[in-house]
């Protein structure tokens, strides 16, 4: 059986126009319970109706997240570590597609660390993953990071050699780290077919955080998986709805922040 209109049908699940605006919160199990997270019910029902696309948990969380998502698309992440731990680059599985499959997401995402110690046996796993999930026609979201070593983690090659790793292995998303200015990122963008999205990182203020997503765009890409700037504000559901009027509307920064009621001086 063809299972090409499965992923198609459920990468619109998980996007709008091709745009992807995603509120990743699997950092439960990195960072633990911090702030956005232990009400995680409030923050999916505001940020689903800021405008995010797509909410991303583990599936443990599952639950919590189907009766406050607003119909918008889920995507189970497979494998974490902690801060706290021997080495937080050494992301283990933490569950299947199936296992995705079986708590009603529409999608799979995976962290891969390119340039760590780790590498190997994450390309392993996710390459492995991406099999599995074509099988069931469930889109798979790399989140290809350059860490590691030695490793300048926003660096344009790296980032670029990062995305270009997830397409090699059949990923259909990468999202990877902002490299800092839409002129470089654009060359990030260019080095594969995927749509690339980016990680927000530590939250920055409300214009850095709008500044960024407009420099994304700019250069080409298909919008956020951005977590902490959004679950961490004290209105996710504005903050959601300024970053939105980016990726889908390709509002300005000053557009955007007075669309949501935030401070066009922040
Ligand atoms: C907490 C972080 O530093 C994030 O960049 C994570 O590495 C990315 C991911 N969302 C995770 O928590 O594993
Ligand atoms: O899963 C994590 C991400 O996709 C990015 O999270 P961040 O907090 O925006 O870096």
């Amino acid at each position: 059986m063809n299972t090409d209109i499965g992923l198609s049908a459920r990468l619109e699940r998980i996007s709008t126009d091709g745009r992807y605006l995603i509120v990743p919160m699997d950092h439960g199990i990195t960072l633990g319970p911090v702030t956005g997270l232990v009400d995680i019910e409030s923050t999916i029902d505001g940020i689903t109706r800021g405008g995010a696309d797509a909410v991303l948990t583990h599936k443990g969380t599952a639950p919590r997240v189907h009766p406050n998502k607003n119909g918008k698309g889920y995507i189970v992440h497979v494998n974490g570590s902690t801060v706290i731990g021997p080495d937080e680059n050494d992301k283990r599985l933490t569950g299947t597609v199936e296992d995705a499959l079986r708590v009603g997401a529409d999608a799979v995402s995976f962290h891969i660390n390119v340039g760590s110690n780790y590498e190997p046996d994450q390309m392993t796993q996710l390459a492995d993953l991406c099999s599995r999930a074509a099988d069931f026609g469930v889109p798979v979201l790399a989140m290809s990071y350059a860490r590691g070593p030695g490793i300048d983690e926003q660096d344009p090659e790296a980032l670029a050699h990062a995305v270009r790793l997830a397409e090699e292995v059949g990923a259909d998303v990468v999202k990877t780290a902002y490299s800092g200015d839409a002129d470089s990122f654009g060359r990030v963008v260019e080095a594969t077919r995927l749509p690339v999205v980016i990680a927000g990182g530590s939250r920055g203020t409300d214009r850095e955080t709008v500044e960024m997503v407009r420099g994304t765009m700019d250069a080409g890409a298909a919008g956020v998986s951005m977590g902490r700037s959004i679950f961490q504000h004290e209105n996710p559901e504005a903050i959601t709805r300024a970053v939105s009027a980016v990726i889908h509307d390709d509002a300005d920064a000053d557009t955007a922040l007075e669309r949501a009621g935030l401070g066009i001086e922040a």
